[in-house]
């Protein structure tokens, strides 16, 4: 239901669709749903790819996910051949998806869909998804000689997973996942280099693998590379951003800053990692990885052998008493698996790359609603700050493996959670203290204003410059501005608490997968750039009882000053700060109060919320005025 199998084959068909020669492309499937919906629309792209790679070869298609190039690609009428040729491969792909979709409603697969693939009598076994053997199915086996398209052309390898589950054993979400897809394709293809993909992405270039590869076989200093990493874009970003989802400032200022320090940081998709490092190499002077070559492998087994073989790879108990999830592969335990996994390839010796060429390498969808965004941002904040606060802080993991300065860099990330203690401390202390008339900021004629000036105009000014340097827009600054707020406040104040719970030994992490898919009207509030609060969650709660504590407290503090002060003398007011920063507050909370008072449609704010924000608010003044 989040992960909708008409997304995930448009992810499989872009990456399969590389300009890059077949018979090294492998392109593998992790279900971690284990859902035979999925593998049905997998058993459906399988078919598609014998007249979709040719298409794209032959008309140089960008970008390769037919959903995406459908939806923009004006059809090319010039030619009558090609037009007739190209409306032919549409409407072949639309009825395909028109398939999909309506088995994935219906829910199940009809006994006729069955009979297509043997693969469908696996989930004749299967009691939820929780609970199931491994499913292992090579839908295309690149080295049959009869995996070809209609041109001839061979095919590359198409590999279905979905990893064995049992209650009694931790599947260590995408890490997880990872991990066995790493070792069920060393034993199927072995390729030396591995590209990670999330389903809710898709390659958007598909020159990436090779622009990839120039990187890891330069002659000169390939071989200190660990990984390529491209950056995260988005297609669904809206003109204002309110969500401030589009990541552009940390994608095109602060990443390519890590670029020179050692490397960006692995931020889990649209990498391509040496297979070696991911499982554990350290980096050497004297590594010498056989790029050119074909693959050692020379057992050519059929593929009824080899899925029965390489099922062991992908069951639960492979990895008890091994290094995997630890040395080897991708880390365990963390939110934040990647940017982990990234830290200790970086301590092992290796650098990365950062490649941000114009066309994007990689679009993905980003969260349409705002608690989603706040769900995923604790994940991030929460993961970031179990690293800090772990063995593997950057300090002391680090420490003589990498420099100072890549350390350093790390932590912008990683101490993100904390810093909900001085925004809280900001958010409601000066507005109480306006509120009960005690003044904490100096005057604005005293001297000692001027770092409060600089936080205030020249920080924001200079943030303001990079968000329109990079293509936002004033509104989408201020969004932008309020969803700091937003997410230091509830995010990571729950990120940063939920760490301190884990240390203490009373939870453990888990990874809350983000929903790729929305209702109608929930999308079109999201078109619409309207705050999405339709939820009960107490992140909110947080967000509405700060809203609505400023607001009583500009209230209550400009009747003070109002009534005890001299007005005019602005200059010479002890609170003049103050009221300038609980009216900000108040102003970029707009939206908030509009959610829980004025609006009517179903986004507005739950009315436990309001209720219970009131109260609240209404009891942090009374408790400062008491
Ligand atoms: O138990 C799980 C959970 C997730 N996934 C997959 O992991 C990917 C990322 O999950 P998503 O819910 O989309 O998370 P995001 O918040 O969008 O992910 C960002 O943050 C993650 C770390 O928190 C990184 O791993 C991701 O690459 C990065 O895009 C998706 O393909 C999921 O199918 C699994 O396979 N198994
Ligand atoms: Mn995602």
């Amino acid at each position: 239901m989040i992960e909708p199998p008409s997304m995930v084959i448009n992810t499989v068909l872009s990456v399969m669709a590389y300009n890059y020669p077949p018979e090294k492309l492998s392109v593998y499937l992790s279900d971690d749903g284990g859902s035979d919906l999925t593998f049905y629309a997998m058993v459906e792209a399988s078919r598609f790819t014998k007249i979709w790679l040719p298409f794209c070869n032959k008309f140089k298609v960008e970008p390769r996910s037919p959903e995406a190039y459908f939806r923009t690609a004006a059809e090319p009428l010039e030619d009558p051949a090609m037009a007739k040729e190209w409306s032919s491969i549409k409407t072949s792909y639309e009825d395909m998806k028109k398939r999909i979709e309506t088995t994935t409603e219906r829910g199940q697969i009809s006994e006729e869909l069955r009979k297509e693939h043997k693969g469908f009598s696996e989930w004749n076994s299967v009691s939820s998804r929780r609970d199931h053997q491994t499913i292992l199915q090579i839908l295309i086996n690149g080295k049959d000689p009869k995996a070809v398209d209609i041109e001839g052309q061979p095919l590359p390898t198409l590999v279905y997973l979905a990893r064995e589950k049992r209650p009694q054993y931790r599947h260590n979400f995408k890490a997880g996942a990872m991990n066995a897809l790493i070792r069920v394709s060393s034993r199927i293809s072995n390729a030396p280099i591995i590209l990670n993909v999330d389903c809710d992405m898709y390659s958007n270039n598909s020159a990436s693998a090779r622009d990839a590869m120039c990187f890891f076989m330069d002659e000169e200093n390939g071989h200190e590379i660990g990984f390529v990493q491209f950056p995260q874009a988005f297609e669904n970003i809206t003109k204002n951003d309110v969500y401030g989802s589009s990541l552009n400032v940390i994608m095109e200022v602060e990443i390519p800053g890590f670029d020179g320090h050692g490397g960006p940081l692995y931020i889990g998709t649209g990498c391509f990692h040496r297979r070696d490092t991911l499982c554990g190499q350290k980096y050497s002077k004297e590594y010498k990885a056989d790029l050119k070559g074909g693959n050692d492998r020379k057992v050519e087994e059929s593929a009824s052998v080899l899925e029965e073989t390489c099922k062991v790879l992908a069951s639960c108990t492979y990895e008890n008493n091994t290094q995997w999830g630890k040395e080897m592969g991708l880390k365990y335990d963390c939110a934040v698996e990647d940017v982990l996994t990234g830290l200790a390839i970086h301590c092992r010796g290796w650098r990365s790359i950062y490649f941000n060429p114009e066309r994007k390498g990689f679009l993905g969808v980003a969260p349409t609603t705002l608690l989603q965004a706040l769900v995923q941002l604790k994940r991030w904040s929460e993961g970031d700050f179990q690293i800090f606060a772990s063995r593997y802080c950057p300090f002391v993991h680090g420490y003589r493996k990498t420099s100072l300065k890549h350390q350093l860099t790390y932590c912008i990330y990683l101490l993100w959670a904390p810093t909900c203690l001085p925004t809280l401390y900001y958010v409601v202390v000066p507005s109480l203290c306006l509120l009960r008339g005690i003044s904490l900021f100096p005057e604005i004629s005293n001297p000692w204003i001027l770092p409060f000036a600089f936080v205030i105009s020249v920080h924001r000014a200079y943030c303001l410059g990079d968000f329109l340097w990079w293509g936002g827009t004033f509104q989408g600054w201020w969004n932008d501005q309020r969803m700091w707020l937003f997410k230091r406040t509830s995010s990571f104040f729950f990120g940063f608490f939920d760490n301190i719970l884990k240390l203490l030994g009373f939870t453990k992490s888990a990874f809350v997968v983000t929903a790729k898919v929305a209702d109608d009207d929930v999308s079109q509030r999201y078109e619409e750039e309207l705050m999405e609060f339709g939820a009960s969650s107490p992140m909110f709660t947080i967000i509405a009882t700060l809203a609505l504590l400023n607001a009583f407290c500009l209230v209550g503090g400009m009747k003070r000053v109002i009534m005890q002060e001299d007005v005019q003398n602005l200059l010479s007011n002890p609170f003049a700060l103050q009221i300038l920063l609980c009216g900000l507050l108040v102003i970029i909370n707009l939206p908030v109060y509009q959610g829980l008072f004025l609006r009517k449609d179903n986004g507005r704010m739950p009315t436990s919320i309001t209720q219970r924000s009131i109260m609240f608010a209404l009891l942090a003044c009374a408790l400062a005025l008491y």
